[in-house]
């Protein structure tokens, strides 16, 4: 049995990740305002638009953590950011919604999520992909490694230098790879289970911008940043 060991350098490069990722995270929380209280459509729009604005600011800086980054093409870092977004929302919202909650609590959520203006057809899909999210019982540190992984792939359009992310790439899933094996000592497939969960957070990119002009309201106001990062208005 081949001993699994996470470098010096490794490990240097996770704390940098894991200190970042949460440091970069949104003040107010979401899911104890909807807990507390039932919002109309048009409010939760407006939380949601909210919501990815304070989102997209904080990936940016998450992501200028990432050691590398920085020295990629600046026209590739935009397209990098640009291409991850909303796969890096929905991956937070996942995390949110699988959080340990009291009893009940996670049902009440997933009512007001259903409820909030979001139509119906797309409900599955992204609820599919939260349980998938919450199944896999990440640590933190897997968190962190799967956004910077998402923020760092390669194909994303426009981006020229695609050796150079995937280069940076590599060496996060490297870590990771270690890191699941070590932590799920008794589940060879949990890394693959891991990437497998991208592939289904890729699917979620196609309906975003339909979500958000079905959302059920007339009039649908987006922030210049969401206007950049979502392909709307
Ligand atoms: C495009 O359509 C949707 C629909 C629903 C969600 C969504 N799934 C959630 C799961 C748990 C908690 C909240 C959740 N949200 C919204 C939210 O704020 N997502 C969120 C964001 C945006 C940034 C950072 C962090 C988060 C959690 C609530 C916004 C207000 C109405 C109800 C959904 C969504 O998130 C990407 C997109």
């Amino acid at each position: 049995k081949e001993k699994i060991e996470i470098t010096k350098e490794q490990q240097a490069l996770m704390k940098i990740i894991l200190d970042a990722y949460n440091r970069h995270q949104i003040p107010q929380d979401v899911a104890k305002k909807l807990l507390q209280d039932q919002y109309s459509a048009e409010e939760n729009f407006l939380l949601l638009t909210e919501m990815a604005t304070s989102q997209v600011q904080v990936l940016v800086e998450f992501t200028k953590n990432i050691p590398g980054f920085l020295s990629l093409d600046h026209e590739d870092q935009i397209a990098l950011l640009k291409g991850s977004a909303v796969e890096a929302m929905f991956l937070r919202s996942a995390q949110v919604f699988s959080r340990k909650m009291p009893k009940g609590h996670t049902e009440v959520l997933e009512a007001r999520i259903r409820k909030s203006g979001i139509s119906e057809e797309f409900m599955t899909p992204m609820f599919n992909f939260y349980k998938s999210i919450g199944e896999l019982h990440m640590v933190q540190e897997e968190q962190a490694l799967l956004t910077a992984i998402t923020i760092l792939t390669p194909d994303r359009p426009h981006v020229k230098d695609q050796h150079a992310v995937e280069r940076l790439q590599e060496s996060m899933l490297d870590v990771l790879r270690k890191l699941c094996a070590l932590q799920h000592p008794q589940e060879p497939q949990y890394f693959a289970r891991l990437l497998g969960r991208l592939t289904e957070l890729r699917t979620l990119n196609h309906y975003h911008t339909e979500m958000l002009t079905s959302w059920r309201m007339n009039d649908h106001k987006f922030t210049p940043l969401l206007c950049e990062i979502w392909d709307v208005q």
